[in-house]
């Protein structure tokens, strides 16, 4: 990853993704094959959060904490533990305790420490709580979306895990992990379960589905990883391939993305817009950050979201996938043409 300023927080970052997504993935296969659902919660915005949200935002911080253990990890992060502390949620928070203790004693296959015992409710619980970071314009904080399109993660469909770090208000490098990403674009649009796609072999080194990407600010270059799947004899390499946005400038030929939900974005607004545009293929739905995924790699040309009014966006939902685009050579801004502004307090 070179020289840089930010060489050891991106590589920590990469590789804490990684895990993330192989967790995420090993609860996706549980929830998709499982009937019950005491595994998926509805928040008070009635959105929902898994087993797979907490856990992860736990590795994430433990990791984190872990790694820079000389500095105060500042992480503003979507989940509470709220619901987790709830008396009638024991079977959910021994659901998280397990997964993450069974993804903690991964790190060492990407490189990292495992801590030397199996950790306790409380020491978990308190990882969660602390990303409860405001950030800001001054200093470093770490901005995480531990599963970014829950519903489309418990649809068995796109979802990704987005890691960021603004520095003074600015994202200085930015991870996103994409478990379900297909190798053929084209199956970015296929509405059924992921997990019924085919898996990699394990000694082929072409791969069917997954990726993390990666950039930092100023460096004119974003990268793509191939998932490390979920087998003993794979360790950690870097096998990055770069990725670069379309070079697509003909309207006609360009492809746009938008959420799937019609309550996250205005689906006729951005329809009339496309035509006038002159954009005349059928828009790429996708859900989670996976579009802007989409976006740095060239499968997409466009991406446009327009919530509605008095819903404020949360940095959290688009830090990691505006400097990979960035990076990557493409331009994001908000409606008014103005870049984005990551230096905001979160409430
Ligand atoms: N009302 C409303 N308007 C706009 N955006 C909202 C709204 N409610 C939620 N969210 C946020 O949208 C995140 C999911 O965005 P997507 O683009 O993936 O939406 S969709 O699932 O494809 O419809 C989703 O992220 P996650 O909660 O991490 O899944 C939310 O933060
Ligand atoms: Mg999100
Ligand atoms: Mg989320
Ligand atoms: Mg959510």
């Amino acid at each position: 990853m070179g020289e840089n300023n930010y060489a050891k927080e991106l590589d920590v970052a990469v590789r804490v993704v990684h895990m993330a997504c192989s967790l995420c993935q090993r609860v996706q296969e549980g929830l998709v094959s499982s009937t019950s659902n005491d595994h998926v919660k509805s928040k008070d915005d009635d959105s929902l959060v898994t087993v797979a949200d907490w856990s992860v935002q736990a590795t994430v911080s433990l990791m984190l904490s872990a790694s820079f253990s000389n500095q105060k990890v500042s992480i503003v992060a979507e989940e509470d533990v709220q619901t987790l502390s709830n008396s009638d949620s024991v079977g959910l928070l021994t659901a998280v305790v397990n997964t993450v203790n069974e993804c903690l004693a991964e790190a060492p296959k990407y490189g990292l420490q495992s801590p030397k015992e199996a950790l306790g409710t409380s020491q978990i619980l308190e990882a969660i709580s602390r990303c409860n970071s405001t950030g800001g314009r001054n200093g470093r904080h770490w901005v995480l979306d531990p599963v970014d399109g829950t519903l489309g993660f418990v649809r068995g469909d796109q979802y990704a895990v987005a890691l960021a770090l603004i520095e003074e208000g600015k994202v200085v490098i930015g991870v996103l992990g994409c478990p379900n990403y297909p190798r053929k674009k084209e199956w970015l649009n296929h509405h059924q379960s992921y997990q019924s796609m085919p898996k990699m072999s394990d000694t082929s080194d072409t791969w069917e589905k997954g990726c993390v990407l990666y950039a930092q600010r100023g460096s004119g270059e974003a990268w793509m990883q191939p998932l490390i799947h979920g087998n003993k004899k794979h360790t950690w390499s870097n096998s990055a391939q770069r990725v670069q946005v379309s070079a697509i400038d003909d309207p006609a030929l360009a492809t746009f993305c938008e959420p799937v939900e019609k309550a996250n974005t205005n689906h006729s607004f951005t329809a009339g817009v496309a035509h006038s545009m002159g954009l005349n293929k059928q828009p790429l739905r996708v859900h989670s950050m996976v579009k802007y995924a989409a976006i740095a790699r060239g499968d997409a040309e466009i991406f446009m979201k327009f919530a509605q009014s008095g819903y404020k966006e949360k940095i959290w939902d688009h830090a990691a996938g505006v400097i990979i685009v960035e990076e990557a050579g493409g331009v994001v801004t908000d409606a008014g043409g103005h870049p984005l502004d990551f230096s905001g307090v979160c409430t």
